[in-house]
């Protein structure tokens, strides 16, 4: 059986309740993860589990909601890239099975409202998760800016009016034999492409990362309270290669029997000001730039857009290419 991959557990609560020494210590821990794996447990980090725990009951309830339904809020501009995709709809080369709901903070025109989900708040509660999540990542960034010598600042000054992307992502119960087709996964094998992004999952398992790229993937598993945290390909190049993203999936539980259960996650995908270039940092005499400098709003839809194109038959979005997700 396989082994799991290697993921260092790192309390976060030395960062923010710390000295100066205690947080130099957690960049240090995180910059070692994230050039190596380039995933990171992070724990102690201040989103309380009975508030995840709810944010995958209210992902619960809108799964359930009829397809007619959920595909009034249909995501139909890759731009935008927010709102419902139905399963089918994306993948990059590939079959994946899966539904999600993007959630932006500017841009949510296609939201259920207070009737569709009675009490759920659905708006007013993802906008809160979301802004807790923002938080979150931004201080990662800032303890990953300290650990690199960039100035304290350096993320803040490029995200302050970023609109990252909060995704619930249903991938529901089917049978093993399905998902295990060639081609086929609950989501095939991809990298992140902005900076960074922050995933809970649930219990079930399934999570596979390839963290040296040789086709050797090994399962993430749930650790209960703690939120994985990887690097994707905008810090890649930012940091010219020292952190690292990494090929990951969702694929059967090596444990399972042979009707899957439906899995649950949250992935939280954080993007740079659309304005901001991305041009490597250098650290070393001489060293050389291993990527051209990019627009990262023109990164973004460019990547985005490789997960879908318009469909012919009713002008929405399906199908996919390339490599790279969100
Ligand atoms: O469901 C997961 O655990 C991973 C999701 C993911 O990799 C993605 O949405 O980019
Ligand atoms: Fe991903």
């Amino acid at each position: 059986m396989a082994t799991n991959v290697d993921i260092a557990v790192i309390s976060f609560e030395p960062f923010i309740q710390g000295n100066d020494a205690d947080r130099k210590d957690v960049a240090k821990q995180l910059y070692e993860a994230f050039s190596t794996v380039g995933w990171v447990y992070l724990k102690d980090h201040g989103i309380p589990q009975s508030r995840v725990d709810e944010i995958f009951e209210l992902a619960k309830s809108f799964f359930e909601l009829p397809i007619d339904q959920k595909l009034t809020w249909k995501l139909a501009d890759p731009e935008v890239n927010q709102g419902y995709t139905a399963d089918g709809a994306e993948a990059n080369g590939g079959i994946d099975h899966k539904e999600c709901y993007e959630h932006r903070r500017f841009q949510n025109r296609s939201c259920p409202t207070e009737s569709d989900l009675p009490d759920r708040h659905f708006k007013t509660t993802l906008d809160d998760f979301y802004n807790q999540c923002l938080t979150l990542g931004l201080q990662v960034l800032k303890c990953l800016a300290m650990a690199m010598d960039l100035g304290d600042n350096f993320f803040d000054d490029i995200t302050t009016k970023a609109d990252p992307q909060l995704r619930l992502l249903h991938y529901p119960s089917i049978e093993k034999r399905i998902i295990e087709q060639e081609g086929h996964a609950r989501i095939i094998p991809h990298t992140d492409f902005g900076l960074c992004t922050l995933l809970f999952q649930d219990q079930v398992g399934g999570l596979e990362i390839d963290p040296f790229h040789t086709g050797d993937f090994k399962p993430a598993v749930p650790i209960p309270g703690t939120v994985l945290i990887n690097m994707a390909d905008l810090m890649q190049r930012l940091t010219n290669g020292r952190c690292r993203s990494t090929l990951h999936r969702v694929v059967s539980p090596r444990t399972s029997g042979d009707l899957l259960p439906a899995r649950y996650s949250i992935p939280f995908f954080i993007h740079p000001d659309p304005e901001t270039m991305i041009q490597p940092v250098t650290k070393e005499e001489g060293e050389f730039r291993k990527y051209e400098t990019v627009n990262a709003g023109e990164w973004r839809v460019m990547n985005t857009m490789k997960n879908y194109r318009l469909g012919s038959q009713d002008g929405v979005l399906d199908g996919k290419v390339g490599l790279a997700t969100v």
